[in-house]
């Protein structure tokens, strides 16, 4: 039986009849295949799933899509029963916030303001402090978050290690529809003629790690990536496209690197990346 609970009380109330491993699951809802992998690892790696399901503000700027953002909690909440997950808490932006927006919000360091963080200021403070809110009310051992938001996952993992949070974060990677789509809630915005445009995400990424894997430097695999982002559906317009190591530092000359891109199709923005590995230079 799955639990839904809106306050903390509520929320308290639940999380201590659950004895054993407690694994959470952070979303803003709209959930799809990708939310359920998360679900699914949770359910197998804790003795309890526990998923949050908030449209946080505090993340979004004052020209992004938190109005328009999807809310569809009762089809959540079916695929949060079909998954096994124990509770979902489900809160208003009162009960996160009863004082209005914090003052004191989390800072995420310089790469907070690189890649994601250039485009959308402000917004891992927001993700960062609801994240710390979210593991101090649902106190788990684990917590699940996505490759597709890698920026993300590095953050949080950065922010667990430097504040001592006692919760192991594990990263789950990124489920792809079959022509290669990242799934995104976002997805939903995009029209037809748009949702082919948007493939040109993932077949840049697919096109460098190809040139990595016949041997090409990090400037040919960049290079790689920037053509197949051309040759794809016209309609979408490159935000960033960058060759990093995997802890989103400047590119490396060889080895792991991880491939980054974001891009506007239409008024929607996606992200997605993907590992990539440098042959050694001779
Ligand atoms: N395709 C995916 N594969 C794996 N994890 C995913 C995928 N999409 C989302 N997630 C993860 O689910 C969690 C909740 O994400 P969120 O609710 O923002 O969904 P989203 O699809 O990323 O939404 P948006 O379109 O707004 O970016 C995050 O940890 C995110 O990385
Ligand atoms: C982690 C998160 C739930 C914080 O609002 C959000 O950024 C998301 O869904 O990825
Ligand atoms: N999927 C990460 C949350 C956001 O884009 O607002």
């Amino acid at each position: 039986m799955t639990l839904l609970v809106h306050t903390r009380a509520e929320l308290a109330e639940a999380r201590a009849g659950l004895k054993g491993t407690v694994g959470v699951v952070m979303t803003m809802g709209a959930l799809h295949s990708g939310h359920e992998t998360l679900l699914r690892a949770a359910r197998e790696q804790a003795d309890h799933v526990l998923v949050t399901i908030f449209v946080n503000p505090l993340q979004f700027g004052p020209n992004e899509d938190f109005d328009r953002y999807p809310r569809t909690l009762d089809a959540d909440l079916e695929v949060c029963r079909r998954a096994g997950a124990d509770v979902v808490f489900a809160p208003s932006v009162a009960d996160m916030y009863p004082d209005g927006q914090p003052r004191v919000r989390l800072d995420p360091g310089p790469l907070g303001a690189e890649l994601e963080g250039a485009s959308r200021p402000g917004f891992f403070h927001g993700v960062l402090t609801v994240v710390l809110k979210l593991l101090q009310l649902t106190q788990p051992d684990l917590t699940f978050f996505g490759e597709k938001d890698y920026q993300q996952l590095t953050l949080v993992r950065r922010m667990v290690r430097d504040l001592d949070v006692p919760v192991e974060v594990i990263g789950v990677p990124t489920v792809r529809e079959p022509d290669g789509l990242a799934l995104s809630s976002r997805n939903r915005y995009l029209s037809e003629p748009e949702r082919a445009a948007a493939l040109s995400l993932s077949a840049a990424l697919r096109a460098g790690a190809r040139a990595a894997d016949d041997g090409l430097d990090a400037g040919a695999v960049l290079t790689a990536a920037q053509a197949a982002f051309g040759a794809g559906t016209p309609g979408a317009r490159l935000d960033y496209l960058v060759l990093t190591d995997p802890e989103l530092e400047p590119g490396p000359s060889s080895g792991p690197a991880r491939l980054v891109i974001a891009a506007w199709v239409g008024a929607t923005r996606l992200i997605d990346n993907a590992a990539i590995h440098l042959a050694p230079r001779p």
